[in-house]
């Protein structure tokens, strides 16, 4: 495991690129699986997920050529190869459970283990997507670790799923766009990168109506074929950069062709004090007023809430917390997905930072707070490492945030990228 080192208190000023996004890019690959033609994908992030998606592609004989100088891929999987599915599904990532759909509809038959669960933010649950398998006619016949068989084709299913889960709705998207007849999907997840998986697979034919919405309508087509697609920019990333300008007292522009995306993300770091020029292809972050926007209803503690989209996103909730404990006033963040993603948050008592974690979903940050470095322990999760260091640039003096490793999973040449903006910050 590796450590960060980072030196708070210089401005994180120019002009910044984002990466493509880490969970529109992975879905987008595994789908490629669905067919037989080349894909090429552009805007390809260079992170370990992605590297241990492709590892397992390789292994199962699939043939690609990965640029990463102009960060493409093109890909082309070998069938046949697929109708023994002994390939170990990749460990400690969310995205081996994308890969079920596709394996299933390659070889009709799926031995796997339950490990697919990525960041530590509370227990992982794959019942969705077994239950979506089933539902499209699969059939479990061991449990742990599990072995599923398709017991005819795939045919199509109408579903109203418990909750709006992202890779949950990805994996009916892929199972629905090749099955025989009409699926229909309630409460759908519709995240920019879910959005751009369907948009890439009606590229290679699919039907998808309601793009976008929490009501997917799939038509079934007998053939997918090869497409380039281009991964979407990570709001994510665009929103990490302009914290991380902000706070340090830097002007930072982002060019991105992601907006649309960005104005509720924007109105809750306003709400921080966080001000923005915002122009079609390029946000700026201007300054740091530090003040927390009081609301009008005085009876009212300031507050941000995370939840499925079009809410803001819980994968921005712990690089928010990171500003706010710079901030003059007090505010409650809100994660009502995960009950696990609030528990890292005693490391920022070390940097001398107020927090009050009134239950696993809600945590109070007290403003005021007299900040000092720190040595910092970060849990596995990729968010909380970059929250850690927001808070650690605006702190005069050398914090270490160790066991920083989880920051590759998605955010390509991230050090590298800050160093070049003025951010004194490197692996150790
Ligand atoms: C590879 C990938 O794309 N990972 C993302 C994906 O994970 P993932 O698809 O695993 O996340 P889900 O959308 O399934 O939500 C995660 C968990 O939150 C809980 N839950 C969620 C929604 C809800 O309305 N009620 C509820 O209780 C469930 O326990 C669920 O297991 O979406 C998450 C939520 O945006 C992001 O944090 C992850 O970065
Ligand atoms: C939680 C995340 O990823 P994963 O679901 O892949 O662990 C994330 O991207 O913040």
């Amino acid at each position: 495991m590796a450590n960060l080192v980072v030196e708070g208190g210089y401005p994180v000023s120019g002009t910044v690129r984002p990466s493509g996004n880490k969970n529109a890019v992975l879905p987008m690959l595994c789908a490629t699986l669905l067919s037989e033609d080349e894909v090429t994908l552009e805007n390809v992030p260079d992170i370990s997920d992605i590297d241990k998606l492709l590892a397992y592609f390789e292994s199962k004989g699939s043939r690609f050529h990965r640029d990463r100088a102009a960060q493409t891929l093109t890909i082309q999987h070998d069938f046949q190869a697929f109708i023994t599915n002994e390939a170990e599904l990749p460990f400690g990532i969310r995205a081996a459970v994308l890969l079920l759909a596709p394996a299933m509809v390659r070889s009709g038959n799926l031995h796997f283990d339950t490990e697919a669960k990525g960041c530590a933010l509370g227990v992982r649950e794959i019942d969705p997507h077994l239950e979506i398998l089933q539902r499209f006619g699969c059939r479990m016949t061991a449990r742990h670790p599990c072995h599923m068989e398709a017991v005819g084709p795939v045919t199509a299913a109408k579903i109203w799923a418990d909750y709006a889960s992202v890779t949950a709705t990805e994996t009916f998207i892929m199972m629905a766009s090749v099955a025989e007849g009409v699926s229909v999907l309630n409460n759908a997840a519709s995240e920019p990168h879910v959005q751009a998986l369907c948009e890439m697979l009606v590229a290679m034919g699919a039907k998808i109506d309601g793009i976008g919405t929490s009501r997917l309508t799939v038509t079934g087509v007998e053939r997918l074929c090869g497409t380039t697609a281009r991964v979407p920019d990570d709001h994510h990333e665009v929103a990490t950069f302009l914290a991380i300008g902000g706070v340090t007292g830097g002007r930072l522009r982002v060019e991105s062709g992601i907006g649309e995306h960005m104005e509720l993300i924007l109105r809750q770091f306003s709400k921080l004090g966080l001000e923005f020029e915002v122009e079609p292809d390029a946000i700026t972050v201007t300054g740091w007023t530090r003040k927390i926007t009081e609301p009008f209803t005085t009876e009212l503690l300031p507050k941000i809430e995370a939840a499925p989209w079009p809410y803001f996103p819980a994968d921005l909730l712990p690089q928010a917390i990171g500003v706010a404990v710079g901030c003059e006033g007090d505010i409650m963040f809100w994660n009502k997905v995960y009950e696990g993603a609030l528990g890292w948050t005693g490391e920022l008592l070390k940097f001398g930072a107020r927090v009050h974690l009134s239950d696993p979903h809600r945590l109070v940050v007290f403003g005021n707070n007299q900040l000092r470095p720190a040595v910092v322990e970060a849990p596995y999760i990729i968010r909380v490492v970059v929250a850690l260091l927001v808070a650690a640039v605006q702190v005069k003096g050398v914090t270490r945030i160790q066991n920083a490793d989880p920051l590759r999973r998605a955010y390509p040449h991230f050090v590298e990228k800050l160093t070049a903006l003025g951010a004194k910050v490197h692996w150790e």
